[in-house]
């Protein structure tokens, strides 16, 4: 059995939404390939927090007892709570015993997201921050129903988008799958690109970066984002915008990945121009930025991954590996 599952993006393509059932309750959860943690927002929050959102009902579920979780994630934002087993669904497919993790406290930035119910991890579970004992993702706990042990992400600009598990779907790309090697041991989708290149200029360094949806942007170097926007004219760091902003009619140079030996990935230059800053203002925020203090790795987020149709294969053919083609 094989499953697809609709995305739908918010405002500015600000994160990615996937309604999921767990019980009889739908979720509108945020796909992280970035983490490996299924949690939601629950009776167990403070109630002015759970405004507005769908909520798990802990008084009515099966509590893991003397398991909790605790997750720190690299933009500052936390949460944490209980755990729960629970059935969940998703494109169709059912895990039957997956670790529900219940929120009873959130940081702020998530209180502040009127949108998401909560997370659904996809990275590897060694991830996993449930104690004493870690939990499988959703990905671990259906993968024995699928043909293939993969997700396939189509995630677009302004529109919806889907998650393919199992299998991948060819009338969602053109031109080949490129496949490059995937470095599990941080428990992420870590990969390397032999060189990158702005536009023409090609610099023949490598680049080692993660597949993250649940990251905005692409998150490089500070020396490498600053030679990117070099190419843009009126372009500057802007500690008001927190990062570097443009004219919104500036042309955007393109930002290539070089995989598997000479394979080029593009992001074109209209992706890299993220959102406007504000209404009255002509400057726009940029798709790329530097990765800020807590992130010791580059991110290749929701604006690198918008451009590609992206394979995570957990081993169909040995080790894991992620395939990207152009969509
Ligand atoms: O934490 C990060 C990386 C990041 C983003 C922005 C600035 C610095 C570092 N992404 N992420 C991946 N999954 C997430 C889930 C929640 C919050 C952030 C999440």
């Amino acid at each position: 059995l094989n499953g697809t599952a609709v995305t739908s993006p918010e405002a500015n393509d600000l994160e990615y939404l996937t309604p999921v059932t767990i019980g009889n309750v739908t979720f509108h959860l945020d796909f992280d390939t970035g983490s490996a943690d299924l949690w939601v927002y629950s009776d167990e929050l403070p109630t002015d927090e759970q405004t507005g959102h769908a909520v798990y009902a802990t008084t009515d579920s099966k509590l893991l007892p003397g398991s909790s979780w605790e997750i720190l994630y690299g933009d500052g934002s936390s949460a944490g709570g209980d755990v729960f087993a629970d059935t969940v669904v998703v494109g169709g497919l059912t895990a039957t015993m997956q670790a529900v993790e219940a929120a009873a406290t959130l940081s702020a930035e998530f209180e502040r997201d009127a949108h998401s119910d909560g997370l659904l991890g996809l990275a590897f579970s060694t991830l996993n921050m449930v104690k004493p004992q870690k939990q499988s993702t959703f990905f671990d706990n259906v993968k024995s129903q699928l043909d293939l042990p993969v997700i396939a992400t189509s995630l677009k600009h302004g529109a919806p988008g889907t998650y393919d598990f199992g299998f991948i779907d060819e009338n969602k790309y053109t031109g080949p799958l490129t496949y490059v090697d995937v470095d599990s041991s941080r428990g992420y989708w870590t990969f390397t690109a032999d060189a990158y290149a702005f536009g023409d200029d090609q610099i023949s360094t490598s680049l080692t970066g993660i597949a993250d949806t649940g990251t905005t942007l692409i998150l490089l170097p500070s020396d490498t984002v600053s030679r990117y926007y070099a190419n843009v004219s009126g372009a500057q760091d802007s500690p008001l915008h927190g990062g570097y902003v443009f004219p919104c009619d500036s042309k955007l140079t393109p930002f290539t990945l070089v995989v598997a030996g000479n394979h080029s990935v593009t992001v074109p230059g209209e992706l890299i121009n993220y959102a406007p800053v504000g209404s009255v203002s002509n400057l726009c925020f940029g798709g790329i930025q530097a990765a800020s203090g807590l992130v010791d790795i580059n991110i290749f987020g929701d604006v690198f991954l918008k451009s590609q149709y992206v394979v995570f294969d957990a081993g169909s053919q040995g080790g894991p590996r992620l395939g990207f083609a152009n969509q």
